[in-house]
């Protein structure tokens, strides 16, 4: 079977990714990859809160979700970004389908806190027979990140985790967090590489602090016990789409990238 690679496009840059991205993308299929695009859409998400004056608010990150609030992100998400993100990759040439976590149900989930979060997911079953059966069949999945509920409910999830959830459960070879930045940022520059310890301290001290929590606890996650071997943070509007970034890697000792990293800081 061909390498998945899971590829997050994430909410804060979805609409100004660059041609190079979406040619990034077909030219995976042409190398004989399997390209599986999860994306969010958090920012398109306020901006339709905000005109129809539904109040939202952030804990750490992952979106406090009422019941309006969650009708609107699906109107977003499966409305607005799933298609336009299947439009941008029909132009470069690749066959899509637009999916949601409901689908299958692929993610089934049970309320993660529902006090602090509404209704938010976290998953309890995960099954991508059906990433495998549309992509054995050349077709591109786009994953949005809603996930089913009980009875029939859909559930909120944040898009990094649910991206980690997919590359665990296909045995993914890589995944790539496309977002608006080039990468993890400490004092202005970007990291080439981050350890789950330097994760944990940045964490800590401030350095990493909302949308960027989920995606790097959606990193460590993917290299926890399972087969991903590559995990990036990268920018997805500049013109070199895939590449350069921030490499999470679980520690420096053992280190299984191909390119070894210098020692580190
Ligand atoms: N150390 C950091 N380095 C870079 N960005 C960070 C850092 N800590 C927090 N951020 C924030 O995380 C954002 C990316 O997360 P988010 O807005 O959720 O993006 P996405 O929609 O791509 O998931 C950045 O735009 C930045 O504001
Ligand atoms: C629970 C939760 O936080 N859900 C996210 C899902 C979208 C997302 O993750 O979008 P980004 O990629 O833009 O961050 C939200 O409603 O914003």
């Amino acid at each position: 079977m061909k390498p998945f690679v899971v590829v997050k496009c994430g909410g804060a840059t979805v609409d100004v990714l660059s041609d190079e991205f979406y040619a990034h993308i077909a030219r995976l299929v042409q190398q004989g990859k399997t390209p599986v695009i999860v994306h969010g859409g958090g920012r398109a998400v306020n901006e339709m809160l905000e005109m129809m004056h539904v109040e939202s608010t952030f804990v750490d990150g992952l979106r406090r979700t009422t019941q309006d609030v969650l009708n609107v992100a699906d109107m977003v998400f499966n409305g607005k970004v799933n298609p336009m993100i299947c439009a941008k990759l029909q132009e470069a040439g690749l066959k899509t389908i637009g999916l949601s976590g409901c689908d299958g149900p692929m993610i089934k989930a049970k309320l993660l806190d529902e006090e602090k979060l509404g209704l938010v997911g976290k998953a309890v079953q995960i099954d991508t027979a059906l990433i495998q059966q549309v992509t054995s069949i050349g077709l591109t999945p786009v994953i949005s990140p809603l996930v089913a509920g009980e009875n029939g409910a859909r559930l909120n999830m944040n898009a990094d985790t649910a991206t980690a959830h997919y590359a665990e459960s296909l045995g993914a070879e890589e995944v790539m967090f496309v977002t608006n930045v080039p990468g993890i940022l400490q004092n202005g520059e970007v990291l080439p590489y981050a350890t789950e310890a330097d994760i944990k301290k940045m964490i800590a001290d401030g350095t990493v602090y909302g949308g960027m929590i989920p995606k790097v606890k959606a990193a460590l996650q993917v290299l926890e016990g399972s087969s991903v071997q590559k995990v990036t943070i990268i920018d997805g509007e500049s013109d070199q789409a895939g590449s350069g970034g921030t490499t999470i890697v679980k520690s420096m000792e053992g280190e299984k990238n191909e390119q070894a990293p210098l020692p580190y800081l």
